[in-house]
């Protein structure tokens, strides 16, 4: 089976078994006292590249990040080193997060960038579990809802809720059925899901299609400053990067060369960004 396929299949079950645990009128009661919801949309626009920098344990390609995982630690490093959002993996299964680990970092005093729970969502009830965790924005990978009216109904349930929301893209198709069903954010993702095949060219080929005025998010694979620079002459408002800081041995200070606030030019600053930006 296709790995995305295979992730999806899992997430149904797992679905069945949360909704007998917290039925969504609970989440309902819950979200109604999550504190408000930060502008996600908003940070995305702000003028440069955005970075949305991510917070995963493990991935089904390469397995544990960090030796320690911390993840209330990466979230206040990523917001001194410059990051505009926080992207959470709500998985647990293949990325060994959950949705407590989104909750804590949205809840975390003193950090106020908008946290995105990211999870493979085919259910309303995970768009609510979102805001109920305290997230201010959710991410919907178009290919795993294959139904058009689904794919708006969890669009339009995020905008209720007061939550950007990324509808996640890997081909013009994709990118097609995500602007009829009415999303503001289009991600593109660099990596196919089903293969964990990355090719960083992907996501500027498929933005070329795209209208000027559509807020877009390059997501995955990206390694470097250079990689941020190329993405933002390509027209990206944001990056989503997630292996190239976690794996760093400085993960605020890779946040830092990302969006430019360390050395940039010079010949010392471009070979540090080399050997931290590029993990064996
Ligand atoms: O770690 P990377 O290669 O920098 O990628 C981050 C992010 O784009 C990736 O984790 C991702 C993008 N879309 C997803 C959907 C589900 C799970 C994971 C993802």
């Amino acid at each position: 089976m296709f790995m995305l396929d295979e992730i999806v299949a899992h997430k149904r079950i797992e679905l069945e078994r949360k909704k007998k645990e917290a039925s969504a009128a609970r989440l309902r009661d819950k979200l109604a006292q999550a504190r408000a919801p930060r502008d996600f949309r908003g940070a995305l626009k702000a003028p440069g590249i955005s970075l949305i920098a991510e917070i995963k344990r493990k991935s089904p390609s390469k397995g544990e990040f960090r030796a320690e995982f911390k993840p209330e630690e990466l979230a206040l490093a990523y917001e001194a080193g410059g990051a505009r959002a926080i992207s959470v993996l709500a998985d647990e299964a293949f990325f060994g997060n959950g949705a407590s680990v989104v909750e804590q970092v949205a809840n975390l005093g003193g950090l106020s960038l908008p946290v995105m729970y990211k999870d493979f969502i085919v259910d309303e009830y995970q768009i609510l579990e979102a805001r109920a965790v305290g997230a201010d924005a959710a991410l919907v990978i178009v290919r795993s809802v294959p139904d058009d009216k689904q794919l708006a109904e969890l669009l339009a349930l995020a905008g209720e809720l007061g939550m950007g929301v990324i509808a996640e893209c890997f081909t013009p198709a994709d990118a097609e059925r995500a602007l009829g069903a009415g999303a503001g954010i289009i991600g593109i993702n660099n990596r196919d899901l089903q293969t964990f095949e990355v090719d960083i060219r992907r996501a500027g080929q498929i933005r070329a299609l795209l209208g000027g005025d559509i807020v877009t998010v390059s997501e995955s694979g990206m390694h470097s400053r250079s990689d941020a620079l190329q993405a933002q002459s390509e027209g990206f408002d944001a990056m989503l990067v997630g292996e190239a800081i976690l794996s760093a041995a400085d993960p605020g200070a890779a946040v830092r060369r990302f969006v430019g606030r360390e050395a940039e030019g010079t010949a010392a600053g471009e070979a540090a960004a080399g050997k931290e930006g590029v993990p064996g």
